[in-house]
């Protein structure tokens, strides 16, 4: 540190704050001041000049802290100002930053971090983000996808990343493995970056024919190829001035990569079977749950695009490694089913949540958000328990390919009738299914109907209603 102190200034409406705060960088040497608001510190800023580093909160009554960074910044840009809140949601970190501010602190924080963070910025040893901090406004969000949601450390530090990565138009590689939310990072970088009101255009590279893929990206004119009626524009142009997401980058056939890295090198193009060049501004984001590094050792992906699309890397880490954020993300997805479908939200039981924690989430948040659609239409009680949980369950695992026994049959016959058009299917099952469960009971029950009943937890009246008076076994 220099031979004179630096000076800090610490705005807080929260006394203890911005007490523990101010204390901690007293005792690491430096000259602190504190205030309870905005007006405070900009008229002390009007009376003495700025700090040499201020940290400042955000909802405080008066002008919020986002107030002040605009106001700071416009008379002292260059004070780096580090902005604190327990709001640490990607528009919050994004619009702090969008602000000027040079780094998000989340609440609560470590001190012995907020200390070194001082240090780091006073010395001017933080990464060289100043430029990306300060660059462009931004008109409002105009997107209205899900945000994503996580207060883990891991997820806090990635939409403070997010926050940051949205104002540069860098490329990213986003990787983690499949449904850790890849795609919602592409569209959260898109939305709060200055190109938040051009398109977001999104293609999975492993979704479409490899022969097809070429045109899909760049376009064709009428006439290119067999089957070529019309001039197709690709997605590249679609998504001229905004964002294209190209998901499982890794299945990009190799002639395709060559192609794609010319295209982002040069930034122009000609569709297929086309004359006229074709410019475009586009913010290429890529994402893949496959390990690339392989991929270019094994000569399936070239090195020089893996280093074009690999400028700023994103990791999302897998569900397992994050479950507290669990029961916060089934809240949301409840919440999200329960408005679809008109009627309260259910809630979990303790031991239905305590199942979700233990369980390992191998299809990660994808796999949580479709449990809970089908728990939301499926659990008979506002409250999920765990039986209910575990029936799920089964009926995921069987939908997803893994199940033996009856769930992997009926997820046949399901699949079956759904591609046949059917009609009525649900119905069906329902009435095969009870019949059954009814004849077996009444079968093992030597055919009396009020030991039937009690096994299967029905009234015996119930159980004559649903019998009726002539009706046939099935089994
Ligand atoms: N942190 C999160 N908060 C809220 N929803 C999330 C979150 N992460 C993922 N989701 C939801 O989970 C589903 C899967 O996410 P997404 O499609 O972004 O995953 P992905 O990693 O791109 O998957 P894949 O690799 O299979 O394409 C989406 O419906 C998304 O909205």
């Amino acid at each position: 540190m220099s031979a004179r102190p630096s000076t800090v200034w610490v705005v807080d409406d929260d006394r203890s704050v911005r007490f523990v705060l101010a204390t901690a960088l007293r005792e690491a040497g430096y000259r602190v001041d504190e205030f309870g608001g905005s007006a405070d510190a900009l008229a002390a800023m009007a009376e003495r000049g700025a700090p040499d580093l201020l940290f400042t909160d955000v909802r405080m009554p008066g002008d919020g802290g986002l107030v002040l960074l605009d106001k700071l910044k416009a008379q002292a840009p260059q004070l780096p100002v580090v902005v604190m809140s327990a709001y640490t949601d990607v528009a919050s970190t994004a619009g702090a930053f969008r602000g000027g501010a040079h780094e998000f602190l989340s609440k609560p924080f470590d001190l012995d971090d907020a200390v070194a963070l001082a240090a780091r910025v006073l010395e001017g040893t933080t990464t060289g983000d100043e430029d990306v901090a300060t660059a462009a406004s931004v008109s409002a969000d105009v997107d209205t996808a899900p945000t994503l949601v996580g207060s883990t450390v891991a997820m806090r530090t990635l939409f403070r990343a997010i926050g940051r990565l949205a104002q540069a138009p860098l490329s990213v590689l986003v990787t983690g493995e499949t449904g850790t939310g890849k795609e919602l990072v592409a569209r959260a970088l898109h939305r709060e970056s200055p190109r938040a009101g051009k398109p977001f255009v999104a293609l999975n590279t492993a979704a479409i024919p490899s022969e097809l893929l070429e045109s899909e990206l760049f376009g064709h004119e009428a006439g290119a190829f067999t089957g070529a009626s019309k001039r197709h524009i690709g997605r590249f142009e679609q998504a001229d001035g905004g964002t294209l997401f190209l998901d499982e980058i890794g299945d990009m056939p190799l002639p395709l990569q060559t192609r794609l890295l010319r295209v982002l090198a040069e930034g122009e193009f000609f569709r297929v079977g086309g004359r006229e060049l074709i410019r475009v501004d586009v913010r290429v984001i890529a994402a893949t749950h496959q390990h690339l590094e392989l991929l270019v050792a094994d000569g399936r992906f070239r090195a020089d695009l893996l280093h074009r699309l690999d400028v700023v890397r994103l990791r999302l880490p897998p569900l397992r490694e994050r479950v507290e954020d669990v029961p916060q993300l089934a809240e949301r997805f409840l919440a999200a089913a329960a408005a679809r479908f008109d009627a309260p939200p259910k809630r979990f039981a303790r031991t239905a949540l305590e199942r979700l924690l233990a369980h390992t989430w191998p299809g990660n948040v994808r796999e949580l958000e479709n449990l809970c659609w089908r728990l939301a239409a499926l659990a008979p009680a506002d409250t999920v328990t765990a039986a209910d949980l575990d029936a799920a369950m089964a009926t995921g695992t069987a939908v997803q390919g893994g199940a033996t026994g009856w769930e992997a049959a009926l997820a046949t016959w399901t699949r079956a009738e759904l591609d046949a058009g059917a009609p009525g299917i649900l119905e069906r099952a329902r009435e095969t299914l009870e019949g059954v469960l009814l004849d077996v009971a009444m079968e093992r029950s030597g055919g009396r109907r009020s030991e039937a009943a009690a096994r299967l937890g029905l009234g015996r009246n119930t159980l004559s209603r649903k019998l009726g008076p002539g009706r046939t076994p099935r089994t």
